[in-house]
């Protein structure tokens, strides 16, 4: 699965931009990554819950929306009650995530845990059996055209593992670099689902570059796991 992340669209012509990578399941962006930072968790500051609304009644892509706040416990589950498809906290920030998994769930979405570089994954496998999604950060969350980190890799591989022997039950995304010179290597690792911001945005197609990005990833995915 690409998700596209908004961050690098131009926000003047916001529609627009998501109309992009639009069009019929299985041709259009599997998710549209909406990064939601607040000045606090993170150093820049983007958009909140009135755009998100928005945005949800703009496209039919389900929406991926990436919490990079504080005190998500309180804030998380506006974005599960507008209708998000998947809503991801940072376990960084969560006084006590396996209640907002369970809040997000009540309200009808997935529920994702992401972790920063240098989070242990280990501190968090009893927590993920109450998730539907990890997202493994792969730049240091806050601004988008950062370098992969691939020293993250074995996060995702383990978390591909836990998947495949059936401790854990979730989707395993990647955020941050993803582009033609890293996808496959993270695909390699098992991972299900990639965000890319300006791989996408800054191309001169968007569609095109979510397409070539799928074909590259499927292979080195079934290679490794198929
Ligand atoms: O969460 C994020 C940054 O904190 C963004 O989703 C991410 O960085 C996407 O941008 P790019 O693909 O350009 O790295
Ligand atoms: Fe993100």
């Amino acid at each position: 699965m690409i998700a596209p992340s908004i961050l690098s669209a131009d926000f003047a012509r916001l529609a627009d931009e998501i109309n992009a990578v639009g069009g019929e399941p299985g041709k259009r962006a599997d998710w549209l990554h909406v990064d939601v930072m607040d000045a606090h968790f993170v150093p820049n500051l983007t958009l909140g819950l009135p755009v998100v609304e928005s945005i949800l009644k703009t496209t039919e892509i389900p929406i991926d929306c990436h919490l990079m706040i504080e005190n998500p416990d309180r804030w998380a589950i506006g974005y599960a009650e507008a209708g998000a498809h998947n809503v991801t906290v940072h376990a960084e920030a969560a006084a006590d995530p396996i209640a907002i998994a369970k809040d997000l769930r009540a309200a009808g979405a997935k529920a994702g845990l992401s972790i920063k570089p240098g989070t242990d994954l280990d501190d968090y496998l009893e927590v993920l059996k109450h998730y539907d999604t990890l997202l493994v950060m792969s730049v240091e969350p806050g601004f988008g055209g950062q370098k992969f980190m691939s020293e993250v890799l074995p996060k995702a591989r383990k978390a591909r593992e836990l998947v495949d022997t059936g401790h854990l039950k979730l989707l395993v995304e990647i955020d941050g670099g993803i582009n033609a010179d890293t996808i496959e290597q993270a695909a390699e690792s098992g991972v299900d689902c990639f965000v890319a911001g300006s791989a996408v945005y800054n191309a001169e197609d968007p569609a095109k570059a979510v397409q070539a990005l799928r074909d590259q990833a499927a292979p080195a995915f079934n290679a490794a796991h198929g």
